[in-house]
């Protein structure tokens, strides 16, 4: 089973996902960007380039996707693990359909959908850490252009529309509250999760 992981910068979900680990020392657990891939080394330049032209952004985020998929995810579940991914496609849609607002494409979100349409590995459930971008702009210091409060509306705006669509998938955990109160949060809804399949 693939669980993800999403919301804002600053949201806090590598603070969850990494206290997850003790809860679940079977599983796997996984991130995009990748950490330990040239693919990850060249999107991770991306991010700490001002310049960056946004659709090569999108292919560079979608190559390190499918290498993340055919190299983790893939096989892992495959093997019967459950996986459990701080950040996936859900990223590319919320975030890069919000940098390819005033691009030539016409329907930013519903062209990156299509891209990875036809190879990626949907999630069985999305986790979002809601907070609103003031907040997880501050908590993420706002050291690179993705962490602006600004920015962060629309992607915030994106990811309303990814759960309008699709509420079934998405579990919403309100992650203003204390990192404790969140993780309470996350924990039972992952239990719930697991217990219904
Ligand atoms: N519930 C919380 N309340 C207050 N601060 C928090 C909370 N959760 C995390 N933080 C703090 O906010 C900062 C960002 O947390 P974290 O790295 O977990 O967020 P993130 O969603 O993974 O961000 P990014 O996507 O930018 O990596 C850290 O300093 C962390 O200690
Ligand atoms: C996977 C993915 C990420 N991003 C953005 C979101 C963050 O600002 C950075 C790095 O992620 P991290 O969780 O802070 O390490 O990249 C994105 O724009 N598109 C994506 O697909």
């Amino acid at each position: 089973m693939l669980v993800t992981l999403e919301g804002l910068d600053g949201s806090g979900k590598t603070t969850v996902w990494e206290a997850l680990h003790d809860a679940y020392p079977d599983a796997v657990f996984t991130r995009e960007p990748t950490s330990d891939s040239w693919y990850g080394d060249a999107v991770n330049r991306a991010i700490a380039d001002d310049d960056a032209d946004p659709l090569a952004t999108l292919f560079l985020f979608t190559a390190d996707h499918a290498d993340h998929l055919s190299r983790v995810v893939r096989p892992a579940l495959a093997d019967g693990d459950l996986v459990i991914s701080d950040r996936y496609s859900d990223s590319r849609y919320a975030y890069q359909a919000a940098s390819l607002r005033d691009s030539d494409l016409r329907r930013p979100m519903e062209y990156i959908r299509g891209i990875h349409t036809a190879f990626t590995r949907p999630p069985d459930k999305t986790i979002y850490l809601d907070v609103d971008p003031e907040t997880a702009a501050a908590r993420s210091g706002a050291t690179n252009k993705f962490e602006q409060a600004a920015y962060l509306a629309d992607v915030r705006a994106n990811y309303e529309r990814l759960i309008e669509a699709e509420p079934e998938r998405f579990v919403r955990v309100d992650a203003t509250r204390s990192p404790e109160d969140v993780l309470d949060a996350v924990e039972a809804a992952l239990e719930e999760i697991l217990a219904e399949n």
